[in-house]
């Protein structure tokens, strides 16, 4: 009887469940988008139990499609848009406030109070975070200081949190599990990346009882069985870590400088930093990434808030395209952007820039630009963020970058990848699978249970698609570059009033 690895990947946008071989082939795939709550500018909210929903829902479709039985499922691995923050009454299972999402800038002033605070170097040498409202720290403090009763109700025990993995393995096991791994609570901002666990000092500065978090373990380790109930039988979860650790472990990046970039929601670039983790001083942040059983593992982070969610609003609310794979050829129409700029600080900047204040912009305008020429500006605006991190990054690690490791589902653009590897001078390859996180998962589980036998079998999986080679002269990548660098400067505070 044909074994499966089953991956839930729960994504800012939808949620997917993919079911692979021992080849890492996709045999079976489904995915549900669910809806994106913005109840005031710049808030970003979910409904917890439409993620759940969804995610239950695209389980057993994946198993239908192929009739899996569960006995057929080895074990489950759990990939998750991470940061985002769920609070849920542990008596009932019902979330107390909806999901506050990672992108969700409610909290910005207080990150202005902690910096006034004098904290950034503590948070930064404990957790390896830039203090910012992206992490769930300060999520989880409005939650306990804005919903009535709510600290009370987590100072007596009553009140447990979780990133999104561990809301999903608190549903799939019935609640008898509240466990995350070391890559998502290293994405909270009250986790000790050097010591591995969490931090008190951070936790009282908060205001925010130990009690309510949860036992931290191994990305790559048995957390519990599923509830039959839900399941139709006990299957393992045995792997969980945040998409973009598990997209990093999914590329094989396994030794030290190895890289990737995943164009999906947000552009995350992550480096593999081997045994030590390396700290930055060019707006990157450390972060743990996802290990075989037994090893922890460190990588420096990236992260660019909006990419592909340029294209989605190209789509939804501009309505100049009608579906994300039609920018390819608009961009091919045109020669160029006509001198256009768009930088889609939708949510303010992140890495390199940590400008909270900064807003989307879009500078050079000419009466000749059309429609073309936006799309193409918007599509350019994801190589050009992923340029300014992996500049970053080559500083930070003393790495110099020749071979990205594309995937994320913009990666399907070639006009993209092709720009990508013109504006930063370096290859661009692209998997046979782009969905490496949800592959990156499945590893994670099927290490801790046999399935795979070690990272080797995993490498011999890898196959390239497509490689994408530098096919412009350096002045005029260098003119390119000087615009974007101008239009950036125009976004920057541009929601502070009391900055010039
Ligand atoms: N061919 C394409 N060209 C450009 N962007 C694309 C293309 N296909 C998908 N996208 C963008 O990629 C994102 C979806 O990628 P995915 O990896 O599924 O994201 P997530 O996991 O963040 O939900 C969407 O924002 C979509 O607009
Ligand atoms: O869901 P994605 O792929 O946009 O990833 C979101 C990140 O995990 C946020 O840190």
């Amino acid at each position: 009887m044909e074994k499966y690895m089953m991956a839930l990947d729960q994504g800012t946008t939808s949620s997917r469940c993919i079911l692979f071989d021992r080849k890492g082939n996709i045999c079976s795939v489904a995915q549900k988008e669910f809806e994106q709550h913005y109840p005031k500018p710049g808030w970003v909210e979910h409904d917890p139990m439409e993620i759940w929903a969804s995610q239950v829902s695209v389980l057993s479709e994946a198993m239908n499609k192929i009739a899996a039985l569960p006995e057929q499922i080895h074990a489950i691995g759990i990939t998750n848009q991470r940061e985002t923050t769920i609070i849920w009454d542990k008596k009932t299972g019902r979330p107390i406030y909806p999901a506050i999402v990672w992108q969700c800038r409610r909290t910005s002033e207080r990150i202005d109070r902690l910096r006034a605070d004098g904290m950034t170097q503590k948070v930064r040498e404990k957790t390896g975070l830039v203090p910012d409202a992206y992490f769930s720290a300060t999520k989880i403090e409005w939650i306990l200081d804005q919903v009535p009763g709510a600290r009370k109700r987590a100072q007596e025990g009553e009140l447990l949190f979780g990133t999104v993995d561990c809301w999903l393995v608190w549903k799939l096991t019935g609640g008898a599990v509240h466990a995350t791994d070391y890559t998502n609570a290293s994405r909270t901002m009250l986790f000790n990346i050097h010591t591995l666990e969490w931090d008190k000092e951070l936790l009282e500065y908060f205001n925010i009882p130990q009690s309510m978090l949860p036992k931290v373990l191994p990305s790559s380790c048995i957390y519990g069985k599923t509830d039959p109930e839900v399941t139709g039988g006990a299957i393992p979860i045995a792997g969980i870590a945040g998409d973009q650790q598990a997209a990093l472990f999914g590329q094989c990046c396994f030794e030290p400088g190895d890289v990737k970039n995943t164009y999906g929601t947000g552009c995350f670039l992550l480096m593999n930093t081997g045994s030590e983790p390396v700290s930055s001083d060019h707006g990157l942040v450390t972060t743990i990434a996802a290990g075989s059983p037994g090893e922890v593992q460190y990588a420096l982070e990236g992260s660019v808030f909006v990419a592909g969610a340029t294209i989605q609003w190209l789509r939804d609310e501009l309505w100049m395209i009608r579906n994300a794979s039609e920018t390819e050829s608009l961009c091919q129409s045109v020669e160029d952007t006509a001198g256009s700029y768009l930088v889609p600080a939708f949510t303010g900047l992140g890495a390199p820039y940590w400008n909270q204040y900064a807003r989307g912009t879009f500078v050079g305008l000419t009466r000749g630009v059309s429609r073309a020429h936006f799309v193409r500006a918007a599509v350019e605006s994801l190589a050009y963020q992923v340029h300014d991190v992996l500049e970053a990054m080559e500083q930070d690690s003393g790495y110099t970058i020749e071979i990205l490791k594309a995937d994320g589902g913009a990666s399907a653009n070639n006009f993209l990848l092709q720009f990508q590897a013109d504006i930063l001078d370096a290859q661009v390859d692209r998997p046979g699978c782009i969905e490496t996180t949800a592959l990156g998962a499945a590893y994670l589980a099927g290490l801790a249970t046999g399935y795979w036998k070690d990272k080797e079998e995993i490498r011999a999986n890898w196959q390239l698609q497509r490689s994408f080679i530098p096919s412009i002269g350096e002045t005029k990548r260098k003119q390119k570059l000087k615009g974007w660098k101008k239009a950036i400067r125009c976004a920057l505070f541009w929601a502070n009033d009391e900055e010039e």
